[in-house]
């Protein structure tokens, strides 16, 4: 819902060349009791300050000398990224009107002013653009929310899959490897259970942090639920041995900064992680063969509990370069 406030405390410009009526509109809007006014006699510097302040209303005189308003309104619409142009045209000329909206304005006012008419009109307008504003950033919130992880706010499954897709895409065109790194924190339940889920909540922050730290700026560090995390490593060697060696690298890079001691609840607290790594080129193998065999290697590192780090050597049908 939008309140009577936020009506009042949108940022309006006005454009005249004429300080007369720039005087008159802003006297007339503070009186209603708008707050947030700019104006310019200049139709050169318009799309400049729209660009800069993002305007929830420019109140646009159409007859200006030098750059007319529908120049002025072609220009904005080039610059108005998201396709809306806040302007309510003003005209002194009938026939201005049809044409003002058919170049994008959204509403236009005659002059001389009807007050009344004119109120209605900027506070209408206003509404409608801080309706579309507030939509915009419910959905951006909620596009959010889909594709991460609200504990950790990393990329969620849905989020890596689309990773995993695109690195193989780009993998096929430079022939470069990636790895597929699947992390299961050890004993997990068992933290739960005896210091509580706040502590497991408080463990699953820390670790995600020590992974973003370890990884390489254009990795993915996502969680896949529970205390699962992947970690997507692009543009490795075109050399699978080479690529091999470089994930392992980072794989006891990173087995060793997880193993160092957590706090929790004020406490020190030691845990380690099991890390199954899965080498790939190119998109040959489907994604989820690629998880599971991520998947297969960290069972086997967590079976084998002394190292902590196991790979799914790649096959030489699967590493030809
Ligand atoms: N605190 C917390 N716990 C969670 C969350 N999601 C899942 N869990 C718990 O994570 C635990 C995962 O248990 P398991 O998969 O058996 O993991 P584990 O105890 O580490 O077992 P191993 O991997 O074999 O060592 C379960 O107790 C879940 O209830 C969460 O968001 N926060």
């Amino acid at each position: 819902m939008l309140s009577e406030a936020a009506v009042l405390a949108a940022h309006i410009l006005i454009v005249d060349d004429q300080p007369a009526n720039v005087l008159l509109l802003e006297q007339l809007l503070r009186q209603v009791g708008y707050t947030n006014l700019s104006s310019t006699r200049d139709p050169y510097a318009v799309c400049e300050l729209h660009r800069n302040q993002h305007f929830d209303l420019i109140l646009l005189d159409l007859q200006m000398p030098g750059m007319d308003g529908f120049q002025v309104l072609a220009d904005l619409q080039q610059t108005e990224d998201q396709g809306y142009v806040p302007v309510l045209a003003i005209t002194v000329q009938p026939g201005h009107k049809l044409r003002a909206l058919a170049s994008g304005a959204k509403d236009f006012i005659a002059k001389p002013f009807d007050m009344v008419e004119l109120k209605a009109r900027i506070h209408n307008m206003l509404e409608v653009r801080l309706l579309y504003t507030q939509l915009a950033q419910s959905n951006l919130a909620l596009k959010a929310l889909a594709l991460h992880d609200p504990l950790t706010q990393l990329p969620n499954r849905r989020l890596l899959l689309d990773r995993l897709r695109q690195a193989q895409l780009s993998s096929s065109r430079t022939h470069r490897h990636c790895a597929l790194m699947f992390l299961d924190i050890d004993h997990f339940k068992q933290l739960n259970d005896t210091l509580g889920h706040d502590a497991g909540d408080a463990l699953l922050l820390q670790v995600s942090q020590r992974l973003l730290g370890s990884a390489r700026s254009g990795d993915t560090v996502a969680r896949l639920g529970g205390d699962e995390f992947v970690v997507l490593m692009n543009a490795l060697s075109t050399r699978v041995a080479l690529a091999s060696k470089q994930a392992q690298a980072m794989a006891r890079k990173m087995h060793k900064t997880l193993r160092q001691t957590y706090r929790l609840n004020g406490q020190a607290y030691h845990t380690s992680l099991s890390i199954g790594v899965v080498i790939f080129m190119g998109d040959t193998e489907s994604i989820n063969n690629l998880l599971k065999k991520a998947d297969q290697a960290m069972y086997q590192a967590k079976a084998d509990d002394s190292q902590g780090v196991c790979f799914d050597v790649p096959t030489p049908a699967t590493t030809s370069v």
